[in-house]
């Protein structure tokens, strides 16, 4: 893929050599494949070179690093592990990359208390191997193995989010390193508790401010009990509708799923084939998952079944053994490689709609009719139990008239979303792709409250310059 070179180069011998003091010289790179590593996540957004790389080891390394950043004016963005899909770490002012894979310690875990402290290289899979002995979990599972800061950055979710909740439920604190050095406790030092009613929420306040508020240098965790009993499930339709109205049925019948998630005909095909999906068809399918007790678990199961047949559902296909319940969810999660490899060679741009529960079955069937109409490729995949799901259009990086087809797409899904009351974004965020559209969901007054707030905590701009904001 291709990269720009930053528009101008803003970071000086002088605070180069200044940096060095900080972190040592090991610890600050100028290499343009360090660069290039950095200039890009998994989408297929442009990519922009930083002039440098940093790696701080603690949290007094990036107070000190900002504070040579707000003097020199030079833009910084926060790196966690580049998975996220908006372009959010691409340097489109060129500066200083701070990357925050060097802090990957788990600085506690409360088990009477169910919560824990991480630094922000660790990754959710690093805090869920390292509870596994206290039969602890953190639940929020974006498909990659995300840092969890940087999924607070993003306030993202994944698919057991219609039981446990969001970033947004689950951090209870968060350590930030603000523009100008200084190091704010977004709840307070040292607090953790389930609930506060002190004060603004400032822990939200940065959860979903991809990098535009601060480096975000610690947080506090809820965790949960691995479930007693867990199974997994799979049934498939002859239609996009009958698979989500059987998912609505489902939530509003009060079941207490702890997954539930939708896969066209076509992202079906690719996940078959993708990860060696045995046993089932190219159909509209719902991936479920139950938790609890045994008999919980199968009381669930036997709801959500009658609630399927009535919808003109298959028989579920169970997953009870571990080894295959890991398959399935291990096929979810690889359901946008699996997308990609449809057309190799392909750019892609992903849509992340989400509405109120009610609007989903005709807003996803409109969208599978439009793409059908369209000359390109666009699986469907959604967390559908929250209302939010996902196309991964597929376009020929030579042919300009396929990205306005794509560009078309995205948009017309964006507006029927936000005329039905939802959001243009569920998890992935704003990032650099979707500025206009978070122009038109909040309005005027919105917006202009959100630069009020940027403005009182990064006065210089220099806090990922270009995202977010239009
Ligand atoms: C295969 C696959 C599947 C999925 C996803 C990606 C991929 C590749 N994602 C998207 C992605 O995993 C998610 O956005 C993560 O939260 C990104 O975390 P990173 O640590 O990689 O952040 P990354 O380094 O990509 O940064 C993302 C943004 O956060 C900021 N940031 C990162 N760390 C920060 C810190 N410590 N302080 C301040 N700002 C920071 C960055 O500046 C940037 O703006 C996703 N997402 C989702 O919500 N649900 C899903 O189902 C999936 N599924
Ligand atoms: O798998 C998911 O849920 C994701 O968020 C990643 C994604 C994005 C777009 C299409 C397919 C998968
Ligand atoms: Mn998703």
């Amino acid at each position: 893929m291709s990269f720009f070179t930053s528009p101008q180069v803003q970071v000086s011998s002088k605070a180069i050599e200044l940096l060095n003091g900080v972190l040592g010289k090991e610890n600050i790179s100028t290499a343009e494949s360090v660069r290039d590593h950095h200039s890009r996540d998994e989408s297929s957004l442009q990519a922009f070179l930083p002039d440098c790389v940093v790696f701080p080891k603690d949290t007094l390394q990036v107070s000190e690093c900002m504070k040579i950043c707000y003097a020199h004016s030079l833009p910084v963005i926060p790196f966690g592990t580049g998975t996220g899909l908006e372009g959010g770490i691409t340097a489109v002012k060129g500066g200083v990359c701070m990357d925050l894979s060097h802090m990957k310690q788990i600085l506690s875990v409360n088990q009477e208390d169910f919560d824990c402290t991480v630094q922000p290289g660790v990754t959710r899979m690093m805090l869920n191997s390292d509870l596994r002995a206290t039969g602890l979990w953190f639940p929020v599972d974006p498909g990659a193995d995300a840092s969890l800061c940087g999924m607070a950055a993003t306030s993202a979710s994944g698919t057991n989010a219609v039981r446990y909740g969001t970033m947004r439920e689950n951090v209870m604190n968060l350590e930030v390193v603000l523009s100008n050095g200084d190091v704010l406790h977004s709840a307070g030092g040292g607090r953790r508790t389930r609930k506060t009613a002190a004060g603004y929420n400032m822990t939200n306040l940065f959860v979903g401010s991809e990098g535009t508020l601060g480096v975000i240098t610690q947080a506090t965790l809820r965790l949960y009990g691995i479930p007693e009993a867990t199974l997994s499930a799979v049934c498939q339709f002859q239609s996009v509708q009958s698979a989500v109205d059987a998912t609505v049925a489902t939530l509003q019948a009060g079941i207490p799923i702890a997954r539930i998630e939708f896969l066209d005909d076509v992202q079906m095909k690719a996940c078959i084939n993708y990860s060696n999906l045995e046993g089932l068809q190219e159909l509209s399918t719902l991936f479920l998952e139950f938790h609890g007790t045994d008999d919980s678990v199968k009381a669930q199961a036997d709801v959500v079944g009658e609630i399927v047949q009535l919808n003109e559902g298959s028989d579920f296909m169970y997953a009870t053994e571990a080894e295959d319940r890991n398959k399935l969810w291990t096929a979810r999660h690889s359901a946008f490689y699996a997308a990609s490899s449809l057309r190799p060679g392909s750019r892609i741009l992903t849509t992340d709609v989400c509405v109120p529960i009610s609007e989903l079955p005709e807003i996803i069937t409109q969208t599978k009719n439009d793409i059908s109409k369209s000359s390109l490729l666009g699986p469907i995949v959604g967390h559908v139990g929250d209302g939010n799901f996902h196309t991964l259009l597929l376009i020929d990086p030579e042919d300009e008239s396929e990205r306005k087809i794509a560009k078309d797409l995205a948009n017309r899904m964006a507006q029927r979303a936000l005329a039905v009351g939802g959001t243009c974004t569920g998890e992935h965020g704003i990032g650099i792709g979707k500025r206009h559209l978070l122009a038109e969901e909040l309005g005027q007054v919105g917006i202009q409250t959100m630069r009020s707030i940027k403005e009182a905590l990064d006065p210089k701009g220099i806090m990922n310059p270009g995202k977010v904001f239009l």
